[in-house]
């Protein structure tokens, strides 16, 4: 097991605290040395006030009034009055270097730690998305997913952040209330009552922001929701002529966005206001209250270990330190649970249990020529709905088929069942008879080169596009499988071309050109099967007879699966699956069917019969017969190229 599967496997039985963390413990050197930093920042910061104090109680006195830390002070500084201000002077300085550089390497370390911990987590949570099934990935939006790994990914840091800080938090708290209490309790009491006004105004603004920053980021990913669909309708409200309800629409989005950010920046601007209100009402306090106890400490009745004005000075400094701590006691629940619930997102998804996998035994199948069967198979997305029944067929190795029927009676989804892109409900798909679910899913999918209804296309060059599939392709041998697909001359007429970029989803080329693409990804891969879901519905005549032609010079060397409602092109297929509700209703050749007078001859009749009409209205045929042979002889040669090694 690698480190990663571990870390899931063991994920289910962990509380979401543990599992953060172990994102971070592989840097636990860098964790140890954070600890250290945060370490020498509360010192220094609880240190900080002390040598003014020093100086005012202990070296411009002519007798020492300072309690036991201005005796480690003293003990370090020369005899002398000018040498022990200097002195003093070297180590406020050197305090302030040493707080400044330990808080700029933990921040370091924190970006770090940060960085390389979310990056666990998203590899973790991407791969696991790549290993998810169809069925997942269509049950939810693609947007779920998207914010899952950008957003959400920082939760398990955000988990151990809070924690870090807390804790260090509730150690500075403590070290300086014992400070202020061993000089003087009622002053520290003093101190502390305005700590209820500083821990509800960070319950309640902490509250508050939060949730309009949540309010105003929602508002912000609607507005740009809104902007991009706006974008990419804008040739149908230019058609409708609906431009101004589409400006009336995006205006009220942006208003709502406006409100919900001055919402947003007048809590933000009142929180300041109200902490330095807090924190002047606590300094007015201790001036007071702490003035007059030095007064009567030192003038009124002097005592040895009364009020000082060093010491007014330590409490002065640790009034407004308590903010900070306070502050992340105050946030500690609000943001945990933030945090926590993106922590909880992300593993949600990492527990998903995976419905598509390697079985423990599973069987390696090298990619070869196979017989493929689906045996009594029957298949639904939704138990209540079944797609597929009994479906019982074999396909002999080098033989092309075709299955065919109307819209939506399972063709597309009986070539998912052979990825295994879904797994049947009954019954098995079988190679060489052994049923693929046994089989490593990473070798049975390279037995298929599958052309989808949706011909994607990266945003990467043309020959990076084709080569998807076999990256160690060569330039001839995507050439020619460019060639084969009918895609040369538009891919030539590009203005790079085969370096040519192309846009995101193939923006910048004709549905035919997206499909001749998709084509020749699938014919230059070495997949045994070639699997083509409704190749030629977007090709115009000449490139779908042009097709035709290279997957019928195909036949023997390759097994070709076609889905298709072109009838002309199963013409010449070993075999024919009618299909209709599901079910395989007739198999044969296309002559066995025509002859048997049944659904598919039914079809055919009424495309010939519309082709004909069609024909005859343009008067076309005579031009195509001369187009369509000189086609041919080009494609003959090609395929004579490429494919005489494979
Ligand atoms: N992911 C899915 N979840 C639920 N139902 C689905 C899903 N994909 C397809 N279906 C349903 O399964 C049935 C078969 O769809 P399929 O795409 O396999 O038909 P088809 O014969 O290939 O259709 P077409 O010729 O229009 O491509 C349809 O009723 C469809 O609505």
């Amino acid at each position: 097991m690698n480190p990663t599967d571990e870390r899931l496997h063991a994920g289910a039985k962990r509380t979401v605290y543990e599992r953060a963390f172990s994102y971070f413990s592989p840097n636990w050197p860098w964790i140890a040395t954070l600890v250290f930093l945060i370490g020498v920042s509360v010192g220094v910061g609880l240190l900080e006030a002390w040598p003014l104090a020093v100086l005012v109680d202990s070296v411009l006195t002519t007798e020492p009034k300072g309690g036991w830390l201005h005796g480690y002070f003293l003990a370090v500084l020369p005899e002398d009055k000018p040498g022990q201000i200097v002195g003093l002077v070297i180590i406020g300085l050197s305090l302030q270097i040493i707080g400044y550089s330990a808080w700029m390497v933990r921040m370091m370390i924190n970006f770090y730690l940060n960085y390389w911990g979310t990056t666990r987590v998203r590899a973790d949570l991407f791969g696991k998305l790549q290993r998810l099934d169809l069925g997942y990935h269509q049950s939810r939006p693609l947007g779920d997913s998207i914010y899952r790994l950008t957003t959400d990914a920082f939760g398990p840091w955000g988990v151990v952040d809070i924690m870090i800080g807390t804790s260090v938090a509730a150690v500075t708290l403590t070290v300086m209330t014992a400070i202020l209490l061993s000089r003087s309790a009622p002053l520290t009491f003093a101190a502390y009552a305005v700590a209820p006004l500083i821990l509800w105004s960070n319950w309640r603004f902490g509250m508050r922001i939060h949730q309009r920053a949540l309010e105003s980021k929602q508002i912000d990913a609607d507005l740009t929701a809104h902007i991009q669909q706006a974008m990419s309708r804008v040739p149908l409200s230019q058609a409708f002529r609906r431009e101004p309800f589409e400006f009336r629409r995006f205006e009220d989005a942006v208003a709502r966005s406006v409100k919900a950010l001055l919402r947003l920046n007048w809590q933000e601007q009142l929180y300041p206001l109200a902490r330095d209100i807090i924190l002047s009402i606590g300094g007015a306090i201790i001036l007071g209250y702490g003035g007059w106890l030095v007064y009567h400490d030192q003038f009124l009745a002097p005592t040895p270990d009364g009020m000082t004005v060093g010491a007014l000075i330590i409490f002065m400094d640790y009034l407004r330190k308590l903010w900070d701590p306070l502050k992340w006691l105050a946030e500690f629940f609000s943001k945990i649970r933030t945090f926590e619930a993106a922590a909880r997102r992300v593993f949600f998804v990492l527990d998903e249990p995976e419905a598509i996998k390697d079985r423990p035994d599973a069987q390696p199948l090298p990619p070869r020529p196979r017989r493929l069967s689906f045996d009594h198979v029957s298949f639904a997305y939704r138990r209540d709905c079944p797609v597929l029944s009994d479906i019982t067929a074999t396909v002999a190795p080098g033989e092309m088929v075709a299955f065919v029927g109307p819209s939506g009676v399972g063709k597309s989804s009986l070539l998912k069942l052979m990825l295994r892109f879904h797994d049947p409900s009954r019954g098995a798909v079988r190679l060489d008879g052994l049923d693929i679910r046994r089989a490593r899913l990473v070798d049975l999918r390279a037995h298929f080169a599958f052309v989808t209804q949706d011909n994607l296309v990266l945003p990467t060059s043309v020959a990076e596009n084709i080569a998807y599939g076999r990256p160690s392709a060569s330039n001839a041998d995507i050439e020619d499988a460019a060639a084969l697909a009918g895609a040369t001359e538009f891919i030539d007429a590009l203005p790079e071309g085969y370096d040519t970029v192309l846009s995101e989803g193939g923006a910048n080329l004709s549905g035919g050109q997206r499909q001749r693409l998709a084509i020749a990804r699938a014919l230059v891969s070495q997949a045994p099967f070639l699997v083509l879901d409704e190749p030629t519905s977007a090709l115009d005549p000449e490139n779908e007879l042009r097709l035709i032609d290279t997957l019928h010079r195909l036949k023997r060397r390759r097994t070709v699966l076609l889905v298709t409602h072109r009838l002309d092109s199963v013409v010449d297929c070993d075999q024919v699956f009618a299909m209709h509700a599901g079910r395989i209703v007739e198999t044969g050749t296309h002559a066995q069917l025509l002859a048997q007078g049944g659904a598919y001859a039914r079809l055919w009749r009424r495309q010939t019969d519309d082709k004909a009409a069609r024909r005859a209205k343009r008067g076309a045929g005579a031009g195509r017969k001369g187009r369509d042979a000189k086609v041919a002889t080009a494609e003959q040669e090609v395929a004579a190229k490429v494919y005489r090694t494979s």
